[in-house]
């Protein structure tokens, strides 16, 4: 591969530089990493990566053959913008960016483009990333299967209409973040119930595995797998009980919705934006 060049160097650029380079698909000498002006963090992946780092378009764009868009979404436009005259047609562009359709970087370009839209999650940087790949008509063959490559490397791939986007988005781009905070309430709880923090964390972890991987791996309905841990009578019963009386469950059914939402107010207002 010529080059691979990355607008925007936060934490999904990270967990996707990171990935890519574990599985030895890319050389990291021709991965180009810019940001908007933090020097600090380019200097400290270029340590950590060995990535060549650029605040100097025209460097970053020579003969790249992959452009990751990779900012903020409030950023995009802005950034689109500045980098518009450097976008071929022969290029691939990624944008992992949440909620702005294909169409509003096209228009923004001002030039049609092979633009895959994908939504990764930062598990990216293990290997265990979910990423949904959308795809406009100007792709090639080889480029879908460029990208699917690029992605497979960082965990599993699925090609998708652009429309589903904004559910992944809620769903799995957000999804790690949701287990985070429940990570944290357990964490947390450690420390009332006795237990010494290295002693919980490494328990929580185990615990969160074997779960992921039982539903992984079982024919059983996640309902059932539930129910073979709770006896009657017994302590998860009376845990359980107190989330019920907090609806927690139909709390984290409405964040998943809100999350969704978000993602397509995010892709109305980059289209609002573009229309001033
Ligand atoms: N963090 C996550 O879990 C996921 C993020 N995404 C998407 O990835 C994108 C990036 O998210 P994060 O990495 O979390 O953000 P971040 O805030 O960690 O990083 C954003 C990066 O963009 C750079 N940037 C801003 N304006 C720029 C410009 N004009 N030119 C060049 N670089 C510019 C910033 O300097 C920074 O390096 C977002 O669009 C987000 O929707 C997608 C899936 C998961
Ligand atoms: O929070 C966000 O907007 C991004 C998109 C998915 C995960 N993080």
């Amino acid at each position: 591969m010529k080059k691979v060049a990355f607008i925007g160097a936060g934490s999904m650029a990270d967990a996707l530089i990171s990935g890519i380079l574990k599985n030895k698909i890319v050389d990291p000498h021709r991965i180009w990493v810019t940001n908007k002006a933090d020097h600090d963090k380019l200097k400290e992946m270029q340590t950590q990566y060995g990535v060549q780092t650029t605040y100097q378009l025209e460097e970053i764009f020579h003969d790249a053959e992959i452009v990751f868009l990779a900012m903020k979404p409030k950023d995009a436009a802005v950034a689109i913008t500045r980098i518009k005259k450097y976008l071929t047609q022969e290029m691939l562009v990624i944008s992992v960016l949440a909620g702005v359709a294909i169409n509003s970087i096209e228009h923004l370009a001002e030039k049609e483009l092979a633009i895959v839209r994908a939504m990764p999650n930062t598990s990216a940087a293990v290997g265990k990333s979910a990423t949904a790949l959308a795809i406009n008509e100007n792709v090639s063959e080889e480029q879908v299967k460029l990208v699917t490559k690029i992605f497979g490397t960082v965990g599993l791939t699925a090609i998708v209409e652009e429309e589903q986007l904004d559910a992944i988005t809620g769903l799995s781009g957000s999804g790690p973040a949701y287990i985070y905070y429940l990570t944290e309430a357990m964490e947390k709880s450690a420390l009332d119930i006795g237990l010494e923090k290295n002693v919980a964390k490494e328990f929580i972890v185990q615990t969160l595995l074997g779960a992921a991987e039982m539903l992984s791996k079982s024919t059983k309905e996640t309902q059932q797998l539930r129910k073979e841990v709770t006896s009657p009578g017994g302590t998860t019963e009376a845990g359980i009980k107190i989330l019920d009386s907090y609806g927690v469950q139909n709390a984290f059914i409405d964040c998943i919705k809100e999350a969704t939402a978000q993602s397509k107010r995010l892709g109305q207002a980059f289209r609002a934006k573009m229309e001033v």
